[in-house]
């Protein structure tokens, strides 16, 4: 099944009392499967954030479905997506969203928290996970003690900590520098082959990109190509980048 299904989705901005508006997603069909790791990559103004805000509730489509988890989104009212969305939905953001009044733990444990969790469950399930990302040794610490790669790690972990149907990732690296970036891609590609974690990633970035198994681009709202990953990251790198050049999704 499905995780998520996108049919004929349309999103039309300001189109009241005959205004012609602004087609930012035109007729969109996508369908993620679970534990795929897609990217959705496309020039400036093409769509990308438009669909994010789509697919999280944040912003209601003009027509067309948004199949999460089974689950029509659109039919849902604003308590009811609110709710869908802290338990099916993790998110990481490229400003980390992290609260600097909790310490990295009780930023992962959130989710939990919030969901009035045992917290001997919780512990159960942060430990291991912290490990995994190598946080454990910071677990006490605040935001602000910390380097942008190790609040992206926290921002993953508390992304995944109550087993969404799919993370949302809006250009996760946007804010690191090569070297957590490329730390960052790396767990989110093990989270997507070690523990089945369905992500979907809008990005800018060709070499983030390359960490995915299939990149989706779209251009004025439209489906324009998808490629595939053989399995080789290099490989799969230069076919961004190509896709990219006869495409136009360099950022402005
Ligand atoms: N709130 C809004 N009101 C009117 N038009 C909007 C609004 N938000 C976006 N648009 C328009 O919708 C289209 C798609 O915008 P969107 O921000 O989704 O593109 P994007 O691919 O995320 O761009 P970028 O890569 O620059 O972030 C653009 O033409 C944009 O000007």
């Amino acid at each position: 099944m499905g995780v998520i299904k996108l049919k004929h989705l349309v999103k039309v901005y300001n189109a009241y009392k005959g205004a012609n508006g602004v087609t930012a997603i035109d007729g969109l069909n996508l369908h993620v499967g679970k534990g795929e790791f897609t990217g959705i990559m496309g020039p400036s103004g093409s769509g990308k954030t438009t669909l994010l805000n789509l697919l999280s509730g944040v912003d209601k489509a003009t027509s067309g479905e948004i199949v999460i988890d089974g689950q029509d989104i659109t039919k849902l009212s604003k308590d009811q997506m609110a709710l869908f969305r802290r338990g099916r939905i993790g998110y990481i953001f490229q400003d980390f969203n992290l609260l600097d009044s909790l310490t990295l733990k009780e930023n992962i444990a959130l989710p939990l928290i919030l969901d009035k969790r045992d917290p001997q469950e919780i512990e159960a399930k942060l430990a291991p996970l912290m490990e995994f990302l190598g946080i454990q040794d910071v677990r006490d610490k605040y935001p602000y003690h910390i380097s942008g790669g190790q609040k992206q790690r926290v921002a993953a972990a508390r992304a995944i900590v109550n087993e969404p149907a799919v993370v949302l990732a809006d250009e996760p690296t946007g804010n690191l520098d090569s070297k957590s970036a490329h730390q960052l891609m790396s767990i989110l590609a093990s989270l997507n082959e070690n523990m089945g974690s369905t992500i979907l990633m809008v990005t800018h970035d060709p070499f983030a990109a390359s960490f995915c198994k299939r990149i989706l681009f779209i251009k004025d709202g439209k489906a324009e190509l998808e490629i595939r990953s053989s399995g080789d990251r290099k490989a799969f790198f230069d076919k961004i980048l190509e896709a990219q050049s006869v495409i136009g999704g360099v950022p402005v």
